[in-house]
């Protein structure tokens, strides 16, 4: 049964989803061609694009147009601070154009466009009004805007996520992944044989990935190209994570930078396992999609100690995998905690997400294993 509590939530959501997913696209050729100054450095030295403001001011906004701007609690990654800052004015600008251009599509996605551009002012406003810092109680909207950065600048794979989290629990998650071939076994293709994502043909490229917590399902569409309409549900087709339990025949997916999580922590409880296939590092989100979808099995992600996960990283890809019947805790075997604020608070060591109960409790007795011995 779909969860009806949420029925307009999951409609508007998944369409802004796409929204923003053709509003990547677009800036990620551009920067590619250009190779342009459309990336800026955040004052944690941290890479943002003209797409994640873009994308944060555009789902912002959506979300307020329909549901209320009154009504609505969005908690996201970006903020003014460097936009706003005079050297940036021309980042800026290309904000407000990439804003403009996609909101004038809203009615390709069944949503209403505004009645006319949007100002410098209120594509800032929108952008500073996801300030919320979440919390137990009530209902809040999550947003990633451009998850995996660094992938998208590198035109390889990353991820739009918006989650809502309902009195401290993720209720609703879409995963909008513009580089993520739909056919089957689409990223284990792109690693053995060594593709590059704009190898790949566009039609066979993109998707939107959506479920409701209780649902049991998860859904995938892919992204609709050129001037197409989208339909709901717009053949959409149902994901199911993978009946591997056996760890020799298991893949297991990590983070590409070994700054996000220990290669080496996560190589010796592979060795533990008995996993046999080399690890599947992609950028993103993206990861949790292909537990969800089966390609993969695992992904275990250990970051250095001091780092605090944040929610929007993990809320909807979480529930993704959890409602295509996976699982996904700390390392510790809890379940993750999007209650707390902006941050994944009393995380156990790292994440471990499964697509079943077998090859989870192992996972957890190897890291338990591991640990005293490594620099954690
Ligand atoms: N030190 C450290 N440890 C763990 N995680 C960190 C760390 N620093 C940043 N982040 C967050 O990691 C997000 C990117 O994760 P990925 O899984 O895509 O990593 S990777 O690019 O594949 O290496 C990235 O998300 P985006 O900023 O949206 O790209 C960050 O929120
Ligand atoms: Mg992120």
């Amino acid at each position: 049964m779909e969860n009806q509590k949420y029925t307009k939530e999951l409609n508007v959501a998944v369409r802004v989803v796409h929204m923003a997913c053709f509003l990547c696209e677009k800036v990620q050729k551009q920067l590619i061609s250009t190779n342009s100054d459309q990336v800026k450095s955040k004052d944690d030295d941290s890479l943002v694009t003209v797409a994640d403001w873009s994308v944060q001011a555009t789902v912002s906004w959506m979300l307020s147009e329909a549901f209320g701007a009154e009504n609505i609690s969005i908690v996201a990654e970006e903020d003014v601070q460097t936009l706003s800052k005079s050297e940036s004015s021309a980042i800026l600008a290309m904000v407000v154009t990439a804003v403009n251009e996609c909101l004038a599509e809203a009615p390709r996605f069944g949503l209403q466009r505004p009645d006319k551009a949007l100002t410098t002012s209120q594509i800032l406003n929108a952008i500073s009004q996801c300030n919320s810092t979440g919390g137990p109680l009530g209902q809040h909207w999550v947003l990633d805007p451009v998850d995996g950065t660094l992938g998208f600048v590198r035109g390889d794979q990353y991820a739009v996520a918006l989650a809502m989290i309902d009195n401290g629990e993720v209720v609703l998650g879409v995963l909008g992944c513009p580089n993520y071939p739909v056919k089957d076994d689409g990223l284990n293709r792109k690693s053995q044989q060594n593709l590059r994502v704009s190898e790949i043909s566009s039609a066979e490229v993109g998707s939107v990935m959506y479920t409701t917590k209780g649902s049991g399902k998860s859904w995938m569409q892919p992204l609709i190209h050129r001037d197409m309409m989208f339909e709901w549900p717009n053949s959409a087709k149902l994901i199911r994570v993978s009946s591997v339990d056996d760890p020799a025949l298991a893949t297991f997916c990590e983070p590409v930078e070994k700054t996000n999580s220990d290669h080496s922590f996560t190589a010796g409880v592979a060795n533990t396992v008995g996993l046999r296939k080399k690890p599947l590092r992609v950028y993103s989100m993206v990861k949790y999609a292909a537990i969800a979808r089966g390609e993969a099995e695992i992904y275990m992600r250990f970051a250095r100690s001091g780092y605090k996960e944040k929610i929007w990283d993990h809320a909807a890809g979480v529930l993704l995998v959890q409602e295509a019947g996976g699982m996904v805790t700390d390392a510790g075997g809890r379940p993750l905690d999007f209650s707390r604020g902006i941050y994944l608070e009393g995380l156990d060591r790292g994440i471990i997400a499964c697509s079943g109960f077998k090859l989870h409790e192992k996972l957890i007795g190897a890291v338990y294993a591991s640990w005293e011995s490594s620099n954690l």
